[in-house]
């Protein structure tokens, strides 16, 4: 069947066909103004904390590549910030452009960085995953902006695995990681309710938006737009541009854990 992208005829604005929920009431990425967020003191600190041990595979899923995280356990946890009780870590993946000037799904003032990382976390109120991802509640999931800069050292050995997935389906094991270097230095977030930026377009995201962006090189994006949408073997067509741009914020606050 026709299945969903990001080119022409299957991309973000054809989307609402087969989900339409894409437009509905709590939709993401947005464009956060930072002058129109309301501090809210309120807001606990984040409190990440990520065991290595359970990193388990990369793959190339043909929207973007992910590794995906063992959550049988509340070894790697989300908790603090804008929720309550805990949720686990299952997976992180990325969104980028086809050039350095775009690639990020949120955007700031609409200002768009070249990649944004998203690391995926279930509520532990729900029995699996399965079902937290379509409860309003189910899923959080923390977005770190990626600045062109200097190499990003912590990120090399993601790219360094990206030989081995190059094509759609392909899958490697990714152990012994552990996302936390991928953070930047200061937790301050924004945040929101929103959705999957990707079908189904579950309306089930407490999103928090890391205010500082990490690095990466130019020659590291250029490792990412490698990869292929399409299986090895198929005419070829690079990964790239696999984001969704900014949907109306519509009867929504942005909240800011900053002053
Ligand atoms: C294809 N991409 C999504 C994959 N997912 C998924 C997997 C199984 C079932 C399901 O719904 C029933 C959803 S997911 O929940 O891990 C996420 S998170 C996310 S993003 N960009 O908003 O962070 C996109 C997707
Ligand atoms: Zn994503």
């Amino acid at each position: 069947s026709h299945s969903w992208g990001y080119g022409p005829s299957n991309g973000p604005d054809k989307w609402v066909e087969g989900f339409p929920i894409a437009d509905g009431p709590r939709q993401s990425p947005i464009d956060i103004v930072p002058g129109q967020a309301d501090f809210d003191s309120a807001l606990q600190a984040l409190s990440l904390k990520y065991d290595a041990a359970t990193s388990k595979s990369i793959i190339n899923n043909g929207h973007t590549f992910q590794v995906d995280f063992g959550d049988d356990s509340d070894s790697s946890t989300l908790t603090g910030g804008p929720i309550s009780g805990t949720y686990r870590l299952r997976q992180f993946h990325f969104h980028w452009g086809g050039a350095d000037d775009r690639g990020s799904e949120h955007t700031i003032a609409g200002t768009k960085y070249a990649a944004e990382l998203h690391l995926v976390h279930w509520n532990t109120k729900y029995p699996s995953f399965g079902d937290a991802v379509s409860q309003p509640d189910g899923l959080a999931v923390v977005g770190v902006f990626l600045q062109i800069g200097d190499d990003n050292s912590q990120l090399q050995t993601v790219v360094d695995a990206l030989d081995a997935i190059k094509g759609k389906g392909q899958q490697t094991t990714f152990e012994n990681f552990d996302p936390t270097v991928l953070l930047p230095g200061s937790l301050d977030y924004w945040t929101y309710l929103g959705s999957l930026t990707t079908p189904p377009l579950l309306e089930s995201v407490t999103w928090i938006v890391l205010k500082e962006p990490i690095s990466v090189s130019s020659g590291q994006m250029t490792k990412f737009r490698s990869l292929l949408f399409t299986p090895e073997g198929d005419e070829p067509s690079c990964m790239m541009d696999n984001y969704r741009p900014p949907q109306p914020l519509k009867d929504r606050k942005v909240r800011a854990s900053f002053q």
